[in-house]
Order: C-alpha cells, then sequence, then structure tokens
C-alpha cells in the first residue's frame, strides 16, 4: 500500500473499533490502482458527522450539510464522509436532501464513474460491486448504472468525463457518450466556477485535444461560456500538436483557433471567470502572438515581451504552425540571451540620475530619457554603464539644444 494510504490507517482503525465501518474511496483508489502519484486520500464511513465528532479530538465542519467531516489526525487533513445516497435532484446540481445510511454499496452506487466506485478497506482489501477495477484495466469511462441518471443528479459530471478522458486516455463507453450528447442541456445550470475547475484539469490532460474534440462532437460546448459559436474549430482541434504547453498558454491556444481579437480574448477570459492575474498574461502572450504575425522579433521587442512571454507565444505560434518548437525556440532564445539588458531595472540609469545630472524638476521628459537610453543600450549603440550614459545624454541634449 501506498505511503499516503499508511498514514492514514490510524484513522479507519479509530473508527471501526468504536463499531463502524471506514473505507478508502474515490480519486485516491483510482489513481493507486492506475499506479498514478496520490494526491488527498478520502474516507467513506457508515459513522455520522455527529459520531465521528465524538471520536476524533480534532475535527472541522467543512460540509457537514453533505456528510463530510475533516479529521485532523496527525496534523494531517482528511476529509470522512458518511455514506450516504441523494434523495432527489431538484436543480440537476445539489441533491435536494443528503441521506445518511449505512451501506457502503448505496453508498458507491451513487457515484459517477465504475473507476470511482471502488472502495478500499485497511487491509488494502476491494471493494468493487460495479467493476471498477475492470473498467480500469479495460481504460473505460462508464457511469455507474444509467447514464441518464448519473448525469442528471450531476450534469457537472459529463465535464467530468470528458476531463478524466483527457486526464487518462480512457475510452468513454458508448451509453455514457451518447448520454453526454443527449443531455448536454443541464449543463446550463452548472454553475461556471465548477466548469472552469473541471476544464482546467481537461486543459492540463494528455489527450486534451482529442478532449476538446469531444467537447464539439457531443455539443457540451454550447452550454460552456462563450463556446457556443466554435464547434467547428473544437471539432478540428485534435489536428494541433499541443504537447508542452502550460494551462495558460492553452487558453492562449484556444482564443487563436477561435480566431477572436485582444477585446474579445478579455470578454472570453471573463465569462470563464479566469483570475484577473492569470488572464493579464495570458493576454500579453496573445499581444505577441499578433506582433510576431506581422514582425520578426528585434531586440527591443525580444526585451518589452520578456522570456517567458515570447517563449509562450512562439510556442503557440508553432502548434498553429505544425513547426518543430525546439528549432525555432534556441535560436530564439540565443538571440534573447545577447540582450545587454533584460529589464528596465538592469540599466545603469535611474530618474534620480537625470534630474541630478541636468537639474530640471521631474516630468515626462525623464520617461523619455530612460527610453531613449534603454533603446540605445539594447541596439548596441549604447554601453550599460552609469558613465557612458551620462555622456552620450549630454551630447544628444546639446545636439538637441544646437537644432
Ligand atoms: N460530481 C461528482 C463528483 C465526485 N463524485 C465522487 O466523489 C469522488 C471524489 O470527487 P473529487 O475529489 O471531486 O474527484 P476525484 O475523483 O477525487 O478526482 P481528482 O482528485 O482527480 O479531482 C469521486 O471519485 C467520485 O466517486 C461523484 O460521484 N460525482
Amino acid at each position: 500500500m501506498k505511503e499516503a494510504f499508511l498514514q492514514a490507517i490510524p484513522v479507519l482503525n479509530k473508527i471501526e473499533s468504536a463499531g463502524y465501518e471506514a473505507y478508502f474511496v474515490g480519486g485516491a483508489v483510482r489513481d493507486f490502482l492506475l499506479g498514478k502519484e496520490i494526491a488527498d486520500v478520502d474516507i467513506a464511513t457508515s459513522a455520522t458527522p455527529e459520531e465521528l465528532k465524538s471520536i476524533f479530538s480534532k475535527t472541522l465542519d467543512v460540509g457537514i450539510e453533505h456528510g463530510t467531516v475533516v479529521v485532523l489526525f496527525n496534523g494531517i487533513p482528511y476529509e470522512v464522509t458518511t455514506f450516504r445516497t441523494e434523495a432527489e435532484y431538484l436543480d440537476f446540481r445539489r441533491p435536494s436532501e443528503v441521506q445518511f445510511i449505512r451501506s457502503l454499496e448505496e453508498d458507491l452506487k451513487r457515484r459517477d464513474f465504475t473507476m470511482n466506485a471502488i472502495a478500499m478497506d485497511r487491509h488494502g482489501k476491494f471493494i468493487d460491486p460495479f467493476g471498477g477495477k475492470k473498467a480500469i484495466e479495460e481504460r473505460v469511462i462508464r457511469t455507474v448504472g444509467n447514464p441518464d441518471e448519473r448525469f442528471t443528479e450531476d450534469a457537472l459530471r459529463m465535464m467530468r468525463a470528458v476531463r478524466f478522458y483527457s486526464q487518462l486516455s480512457f475510452e468513454i463507453e458508448k451509453s455514457t457518450y451518447e448520454a453526454l450528447s443527449s443531455l448536454a442541456h443541464l449543463l446550463e445550470k452548472i454553475a461556471v466556477e465548477r466548469k472552469l475547475a473541471e476544464f482546467e484539469k481537461l486543459l492540463a490532460g494528455w489527450n486534451r485535444m482529442m478532449a476538446l474534440k469531444i467537447i464539439g462532437e457531443t455539443g457540451l460546448y454550447k452550454y460552456l461560456p462563450q463556446m457556443s459559436a466554435f464547434q467547428k474549430q473544437l471539432c478540428s482541434s485534435a489536428n494541433y500538436h499541443a504537447e508542452g504547453l502550460t494551462g495558460e498558454e492553452m487558453w492562449g491556444l484556444l482564443t487563436c483557433l477561435f480566431d477572436i481579437d485582444q477585446a474579445g480574448a478579455e470578454s472570453f477570459f471573463k465569462s470563464w471567470k479566469l483570475p484577473v492575474k492569470k488572464t493579464r498574461k495570458i493576454l500579453s502572450i496573445l499581444k505577441w502572438i499578433r506582433y510576431r504575425s506581422d514582425n520578426e522579433w528585434d531586440a527591443y521587442s525580444l526585451y518589452q515581451a520578456g522570456r517567458e512571454s515570447l517563449l509562450s507565444a512562439e510556442k503557440i505560434r508553432n502548434v498553429l504552425q505544425h513547426t518543430d518548437l525546439k528549432r525555432n525556440t534556441d535560436n530564439l532564445m540565443e538571440l534573447y540571451n545577447t540582450l545587454p539588458i533584460k529589464q528596465r531595472s538592469e540599466l545603469q540609469l535611474t530618474g534620480n540620475d537625470l534630474m541630478n545630472w541636468f537639474g530640471k524638476p521631474p516630468g515626462a521628459w525623464i520617461k523619455a530619457d530612460l527610453e531613449k537610453a534603454e533603446n540605445a543600450v539594447l541596439k548596441g549603440e549604447l554601453r550599460n554603464s552609469n558613465e557612458s550614459i551620462r555622456e552620450w545624454l549630454m551630447k544628444c541634449n546639446q545636439n538637441l539644444g544646437k537644432n
């Protein structure tokens, strides 16, 4: 058993000693069977939240109405959730009422996919009533029972299906896939924040370009922010190979594939509720992609873009043009590395220097002189030393006086 499980066994032992059942469940068990790294270990139990709180001295009520209590054990937080069935899903998002139950199998039955409906006890024995292990072996994403029911219970599960497809490169089983198409409209009711969380995981997956194609083919795209006009582009996204792109670069690539301008991209990211900082970063990358469609890089543009944005812009351009990333970026980095300065702070000149040298009050001239010197240094016309810059600026100003 993996370290993460071994560390948590005393938690199971404690619950069992108090007379209840407790198992590892969900993503950790799935990832363990897949031989992947395990992030968080989740526990399901027959004990109610109140019973859990009497067993453990340190607990936090994070989602007690859904039956989840965080147990702090040896400084590690564990989400422990009481076995439950959701009575009825009135709004396709949240159960109208959570019913705590004492049966593990009933709990597993209400989970989304068979690979996510496997429990493991403290001895490492699997409880797998819906063939989750087989699905993992066969590399199939299949809902537990009727897909219509599972997706109607929580429409976000449709996004989850495609994000697991992206992360795991499993097939989506036929009836599960068909339900994605027939029930896509239910996604409309889901909060953007929840869609975003799944979509970002999708964008980070190995099989992401194929996953985008599925988003297009199934009709899910119609219910994702500002995507309704881009079915064609989504369906042909599998023609592009986006290996090595970061999440931000993937968002940039998407807006390039959709051919939306800078203002359109800003509104697109806003509709997805992307954080402002991230949006700014992507917009900067897009700005340099646009620049590059009409210009070659020169010292000044390389400097202005900065290492990160210029590399990202080139990476995306390479994907769009199906060109060899390494050859292009190697040359570019060579050029970038020859820049005499990489940022303004490296320029051996400050606004205070300028005021001291020329005895003038602050004003727009300072910015102009700084830029003038910066440009000359970048072009290799001027050495980046405070003394050389002073002499050079004095001379420039004298010449200006003459004219
Ligand atoms: N809409 C959902 C969300 C979650 N689950 C169940 O709750 C478990 C935990 O969900 P979550 O932590 O959101 O996802 P993981 O499957 O753990 O995947 P990951 O850790 O990769 O996000 C899932 O495995 C699944 O059994 C579900 O049935 N329906």
